[in-house]
């Protein structure tokens, strides 16, 4: 037990709405504010605790017992209402259940399978680009940034070929359902009603390939290290998670890479550094902007107490952006910025199983096109595309200038 500040200094407050238009769509200027107003910030509109400095983030996500994921990692604590699926045994559970899971997945998407993946990835982010270097003007969303993981990632999981464009508005859904029942959410729910029986069924050992992320989950199973119950739910958390996420990290680094030519042309010179251009894009273009905790205990944090039982949200993309972290030249995006630190995959014991994989996809296709392509160019204003938890386009119209 923390020893409680006698002297708890009177909390900051901000009346802002940080799942509202305004914010979703450019939340920097909130973001400064947020960090500027304190460690600990009380947000009355959802009477919620916010962090958003680097340094407090950082130490929440790995205080895993103060600031529990069990409750659920979105705003409903599931203590006191029904989550709006089963929760997932990984994202929504604390050591010592999670641990075993975690283990599980993990030697699943191991290092050795995951670079099994390169050929076969190689080889469609060529057929891809080869494609796209054909045409005057692509969409980095439409054209791009969701197609290729919606082809490598689906294939490596063990998928059929048929229905994998549920995999969008499935994760759309599960990304909004950590926010506040808004029109967002509401849509969301609307959409994505038919998608979820499929994603179900595809969670099935009968409905995946025998190789793959799918087979080995269930293969844990029939080795014991899982249970039968638990392996379709271990398939969902590589469908839900493990593909709106990298769709929107490879199109928030192509967004960056066109808004800052300089780096462009390095990368083309240097088409080796995709994994910098792409690492450096999940820091300041943060695909997965926010999320929630709830506190076990009271706990003080930079002087402030927070109390038991309240919902903490934790501003990732303010975090990555922290001056009192990356220093004045946060906001820019550099590719050469040296060493990590970010918190774009999150911290500690839930810091994303899937990044070896994320990484693999944006370093193979990033590196793929800055091979063959010159120079790109804005063609018109990117087109948001708005969710409780992403912050990233639904279009980015580009002009690729090759050799
Ligand atoms: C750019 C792409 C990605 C980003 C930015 C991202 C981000 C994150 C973050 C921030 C967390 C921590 C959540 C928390 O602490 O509550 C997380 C966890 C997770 N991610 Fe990712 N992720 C990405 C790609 C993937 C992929 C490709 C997969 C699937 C293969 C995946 C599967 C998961 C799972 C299962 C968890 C829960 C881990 C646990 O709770 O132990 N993610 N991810
Ligand atoms: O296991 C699942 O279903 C699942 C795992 C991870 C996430 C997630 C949440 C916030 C940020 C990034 N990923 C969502 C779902």
């Amino acid at each position: 037990m923390s020893t409680e500040s006698t002297t708890a200094t009177e909390l900051p407050v901000l009346d802002d709405d940080p799942f509202g238009t305004a914010i979703l769509t450019d939340p920097y200027d909130f973001h400064q504010r947020l960090r500027d107003a304190g460690p600990v910030v009380f947000l009355p509109r959802y009477e919620v605790y916010a962090m958003g400095r680097h340094e407090h983030v950082h130490a929440s996500l790995v205080d895993w017992e103060t600031f529990v994921s069990s409750r659920g990692a979105g705003l409903t604590d599931f203590q006191k209402e029904k989550p709006w699926r089963p929760p997932s045994l990984l994202l929504e559970s604390d050591p010592p259940d999670h641990t075993a899971v975690r283990t599980v997945m993990g030697s699943v998407i191991s290092p050795r399978t995951v670079r099994g993946l390169r050929t076969q990835f190689q080889a469609e982010a060529d057929a891809l680009v080869d494609a796209l270097i054909e045409r005057e003007t692509i969409d980095a969303v439409t054209d791009l940034a969701e197609v290729y993981p919606l082809k490598v990632f689906p294939d490596a999981v063990g998928l059929p070929a048929d229905g994998r464009h549920n995999l969008i508005p499935y994760g759309a859904l599960a990304f909004n359902a950590f926010g506040p029942h808004n029109a967002l959410l509401e849509s969301a729910m609307e959409s994505a009603a038919a998608v979820q029986e499929w994603i179900w069924s595809s969670c099935q050992r009968e409905a995946l390939t025998d190789s793959g992320f799918g087979a080995d989950i269930w293969a844990a199973a029939d080795r014991g290290e899982v249970s039968q119950e638990q392996a379709p739910l271990l398939v969902r958390s590589l469908l839900s998670a493990g593909v709106d996420t990298t769709v929107y990290g490879i199109a928030n680094t192509m967004y960056a890479l066109a808004q800052n030519p300089a780096e462009w042309e390095l990368l083309h010179r240097e088409p080796n550094l995709a994994k910098f251009a792409f690492d450096e894009a999940l820091r300041c273009e943060s695909p997965v902007q926010t999320f929630f905790r709830t506190s076990s205990r009271s706990k003080t944090v930079g002087g402030y107490d927070i109390p038991a039982d309240a919902k903490v949200l934790l501003f990732l993309g303010s975090a990555n952006r922290d001056p009192r972290k990356w220093g004045e030249s946060a906001d820019e995006y550099r590719i050469t910025r040296s060493g990590g630190g970010h918190v774009a995959f999150g911290m500690g014991v839930h810091q994303c199983v899937g990044q070896p994989i994320a990484r693999l996809e944006a370093e193979i296709v990033l590196g793929a096109l800055a091979r063959k392509v010159k120079r790109i160019e804005l063609v018109d204003p990117p087109t948001p595309r708005l969710n409780n938890t992403l912050k990233g386009w639904a279009a980015i119209p580009l002009r690729l200038i090759a050799r």
